[in-house]
């Protein structure tokens, strides 16, 4: 079997257009235009490649880009103000701070100070616990597209056997809870999971959020399963080059594409699916904001 590709860049296109819609329906019929605003501590290249995209992609969509770059030895007082500047901003709608941070700053402290209704992220634990309690608060952007995509690949995905690996705030834990939401069957896999090539081997859908180059093998795979892969990976390259890298995921591809039915390519698979989200929460957020129904603006 060869895999189908789930083309992450081209649906993100799509729902860019759709957000690109709602901005100019704010803007003409509500006088709206919504703001996001990203920060970013320190110079990570990697980090600021991402950035640079978020902003001109948020700027094309016609919405409001702020962007803000402070210095690697920037306080956690002096970020705390930041945020609470952002949050008293009504051109602003939605908040990312850009994740690492520098070691002196105290991520959890920083998440807590946004804005629940501006948390874009949707990291803040208002929204975790209203994802948890079945409510309608802000998603985390990467599950969000993840699950996107998967629905519109298969349809209703109600007693599907569905496989997470890895459990951080920010991918795993909402993913295995928007799976669980969308009547899937989940098991949650780490690093203490005893057999993963056997949970891996159960599911009819694997969402590979490790961290850990091309870790998932072809043959862990269900013949026929969904993998998305999370994983964004720069290793060394030097096919290319001496010093080149290239981007791989977590799931070894073409070992996989042989044996999985539909799977999600490294880039241009969730990553642009991530933006586009970031893009859609921000629409949501700005909406709520005014007292707006999303559905009809
Ligand atoms: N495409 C996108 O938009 C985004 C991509 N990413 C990428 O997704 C990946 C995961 O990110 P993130 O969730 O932040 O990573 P974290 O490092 O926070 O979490 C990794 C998870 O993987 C588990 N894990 C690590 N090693 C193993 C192993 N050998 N076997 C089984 N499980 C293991 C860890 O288990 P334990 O809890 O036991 O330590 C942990 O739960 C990264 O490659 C990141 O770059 C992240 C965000 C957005
Ligand atoms: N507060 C916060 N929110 C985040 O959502 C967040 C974060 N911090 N820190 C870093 C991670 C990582 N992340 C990516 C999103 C898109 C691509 C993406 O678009 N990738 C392209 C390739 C880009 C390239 O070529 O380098 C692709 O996969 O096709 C990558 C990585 C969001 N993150």
């Amino acid at each position: 079997m060869t895999a189908s590709i789930i083309d992450g860049k081209a649906f993100a296109e799509k729902v860019r257009a759709g957000v690109a819609a709602d901005v100019s329906a704010l803007k003409a019929k509500h006088g709206v235009t919504p703001g996001l605003a990203v920060v970013i501590v320190g110079e990570d290249p990697a980090s600021q490649v991402y950035v640079k995209n978020k902003v001109k992609q948020t700027a094309d969509t016609g919405m409001n880009s702020f962007h803000f770059e402070l210095p690697a030895d920037t306080s956690e007082a002096d970020l705390l103000a930041r945020v609470e500047a952002l949050n008293a901003d009504p051109a602003v709608n939605g908040i990312l701070v850009q994740l690492p941070l520098p070691k002196q700053i105290d991520e959890a402290k920083v998440i807590a100070a946004i804005d629940p209704a501006k948390d874009v992220d949707g990291f803040h634990v208002v929204n975790s616990g209203l994802l948890a309690t079945g409510g309608r608060g802000l998603v985390p952007c990467t599950p969000l597209g993840c699950l996107l995509m998967l629905q519109d690949a298969l349809g209703d995905l109600s007693g599907l056997k569905a496989v997470v690996v890895g459990r951080s705030n920010i991918v795993g834990k909402p993913m295995a809870q928007l799976l669980l939401d969308a009547n899937c069957t989940v098991t949650i896999a780490h690093s203490r999971t005893k057999d993963l090539p056997g949970e891996v081997k159960a599911a009819d859908i694997v969402v590979a959020a490790v961290g850990r180059p091309e870790m998932i093998k072809g043959d862990w795979i269900k013949p026929g399963a969904t993998v998305i892969d999370v994983g964004i990976n720069r290793i060394a390259a030097p096919e290319k080059g001496e010093g080149k890298t290239r981007l791989v995921g977590d799931v070894a591809y073409d070992e996989a594409a042989t044996v999985a039915g539909r799977i999600t390519p490294v880039p241009g698979g969730v990553g642009p699916m991530t933006i586009a989200c970031l893009l859609r929460n921000t629409v949501t957020a700005t909406c709520r904001q005014h007292r707006l129904d999303p559905k009809a603006i």
